[in-house]
C-alpha cells in the first residue's frame, strides 16, 4: 500500500492559540484510518484543512502525489477527496431520492444552454443518474424510505443519507466526521457494515474521526491519537488501547 494522502508539518493558529503543531500524518490508500484524541486536540480542524476548508499556515498536504495544499473544496471533490456533507438546509424539502439525484458534478441537465443544445443527452444522463440512485439508496437501505423529505428521515437516516451521497461521486477519498453521534445501535450496525462495503468493494479509503470506541475498533487500522495538534501514537488499537501516553493523555482524562 501506499499513502493517498500525505499531511506534513503543517501548522494552525486562531489567534495565538496553536491547534494544529508540527503535524504529519499519512493515510495508505485502501485503508479506514480512525483519528481520536481528546476533546481540543484539533481533529476537526486538521479536517478541514485536509478537505479545503480552511487555509493552513505552515505546511503540506499531498492527495495522490499531487500538493493539493489549500485548494478549495470543490476542487478536491471534483479529484475524488470529499467529507461527508450535512444535509444542507435547502434540501431538507427533497425527498431521500433527489437528495442523491443532486449530487452529481457536471450534471448536464442543469446548464440551460447544453440543454438546448442536446435535450437527448440531457435526458438520457438524468436517466443514468436516477438508476444510479436506486442501486445507491438499494445498498444505503433506505428504499423504504426513498420518497420521504430528507427533512423528515430520523438523525441515523440522514447519516446514511449523507454516506450514499459520497457515492453519487467517484470519491477515492472520505472523511467522516462522526458520523456515529446521535445514530441508534441497528443504524449504527448498518453504517459500519456500509462502510466495510465500501472500502472493500469499491475501494474507497476512509478517514474517521469519532468518539465511539466501539465503532474505532471494529473499523479503523490503523488509528491515530491527536493531542495538542500533534501526533502522539499511531498503532492498531490494540497498540492505542495500551500505550500509556495515551491512557494519561485520553482514557485516562476521559474516566477521571
Ligand atoms: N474557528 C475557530 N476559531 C477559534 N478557535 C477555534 C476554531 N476552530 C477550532 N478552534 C479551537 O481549536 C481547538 C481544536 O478544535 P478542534 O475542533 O479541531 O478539536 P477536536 O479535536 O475536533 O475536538 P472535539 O473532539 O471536541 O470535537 C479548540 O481549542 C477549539 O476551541
Amino acid at each position: 500500500m501506499s499513502a493517498i494522502i500525505e499531511v506534513s508539518h503543517v501548522y494552525k493558529s486562531f489567534g495565538g492559540l496553536r491547534v494544529i503543531d508540527d503535524c504529519s500524518i499519512q493515510v495508505e490508500e485502501g485503508s479506514i484510518t480512525g483519528m481520536i484524541g481528546p476533546n481540543g486536540a484539533g481533529k476537526t480542524t486538521l479536517f478541514n484543512i485536509i478537505a479545503g476548508n480552511l487555509p493552513l499556515d505552515a505546511g503540506r498536504v499531498v492527495f495522490d502525489g499531487e500538493d493539493i495544499t489549500n485548494l478549495p473544496s470543490d476542487v478536491l471533490f471534483h479529484k475524488g477527496l470529499l467529507r461527508t456533507f450535512q444535509i444542507a438546509h435547502e434540501f431538507t424539502q427533497l425527498t431521500a431520492l433527489e437528495n442523491l439525484m443532486m449530487v452529481p458534478p457536471r450534471q448536464l441537465g442543469e446548464n440551460l444552454f447544453s440543454a438546448w443544445l442536446k435535450p437527448g443527452e440531457v435526458r438520457q444522463q438524468e436517466s443514468e443518474v436516477r438508476s444510479r440512485a436506486l442501486e445507491v439508496i438499494d445498498f444505503i437501505g433506505l428504499r423504504q424510505v426513498r420518497n420521504e423529505l430528507a427533512g423528515n428521515l430520523s438523525g441515523g437516516q440522514k447519516k446514511l443519507l449523507e454516506l450514499g451521497r459520497t457515492m453519487m461521486t467517484d470519491a477515492r477519498v472520505v472523511l467522516l466526521d462522526e458520523i456515529a453521534a446521535g445514530v441508534n445501535r441497528t443504524l449504527l450496525g448498518d453504517l459500519v457494515a456500509n462502510i466495510e462495503r465500501l472500502n472493500r468493494e469499491m475501494g474507497y479509503t476512509f478517514l474517521v474521526i469519532e468518539h465511539d470506541m466501539d465503532m474505532i475498533a471494529r473499523l479503523c487500522d490503523p488509528v491515530i491519537v491527536l493531542a495538542q495538534g500533534r501526533v502522539m501514537v499511531e498503532g492498531t488499537i490494540e497498540e492505542v488501547r495500551n500505550n500509556p501516553d495515551v491512557i494519561e493523555a485520553y482514557f485516562g482524562a476521559k474516566t477521571e
